[in-house]
């Protein structure tokens, strides 16, 4: 079972490896990608927030804003709703894909007890992931990725090749 977690400094391009990947995995016919993909919600040059979308349905909704009322980190108030509607159930249907695809794992989603159990269930599965590890998370749950999975560093001379590499790992091992 493959399964792969790419880390790296913030701004390296995790996400940007990760959905390149997920991109040229796509193009195999009948292969299902779940999971979720978060970006930056960004206002007038600055960066207000996260989104948080559902690979599978496009069903996007708001992480993090720095208006809101959720438990705050930093300067941001987590949406719960939004982490558990949209999160927490993305991964958990996930099961039903061929690969889950979680971008990121990080403070923000480890807020939410019912986003780790749902991450928790696909580590119990027998399903392939790849996944953005955030690089400085203590939480349990990051440190099972760093022990069940390859952890490939993305840096400034590596990540134009490796989303190639990683859709050539997946491709092999899944057929
Ligand atoms: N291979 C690349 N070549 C040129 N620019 C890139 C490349 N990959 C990413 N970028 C640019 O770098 C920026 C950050 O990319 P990305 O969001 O993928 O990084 P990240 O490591 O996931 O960031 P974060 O640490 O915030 O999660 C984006 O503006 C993106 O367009």
């Amino acid at each position: 079972m493959l399964r792969i977690a790419v880390t790296g400094s913030p701004g390296v391009g995790k996400s940007t490896v990760v959905a390149k990947t997920a991109e040229k995995l796509a193009e195999k016919p009948g292969f299902k990608i779940g999971g979720i993909r978060t970006a930056e919600i960004r206002k007038e040059g600055h960066r207000e927030g996260f989104s948080i979308r559902d690979l599978a349905t496009g069903k996007t909704g708001i992480l993090s804003h720095v208006k809101g009322s959720g438990p705050r980190l930093g300067k941001y108030h987590v949406n719960l709703d939004d982490l558990e509607r949209i999160g927490a159930n993305a991964v958990r249907n996930a099961l039903a894909c061929d690969l889950v695809v979680i971008d990121e794992i990080g403070p923000m989603e480890l807020i939410s007890q019912s986003f780790v159990s749902a991450v928790e269930e696909v580590l119990e599965s027998d399903k392939p992931v790849l996944a953005v590890l955030h690089h400085s998370s203590r939480h349990p749950l990051a440190q099972r990725f760093r022990k069940g999975f390859e952890v490939l560093t993305v840096d400034k001379g590596n990540r134009d090749e490796l989303p190639e590499k990683i859709t050539n790992r997946f491709l092999r091992k899944l057929g």
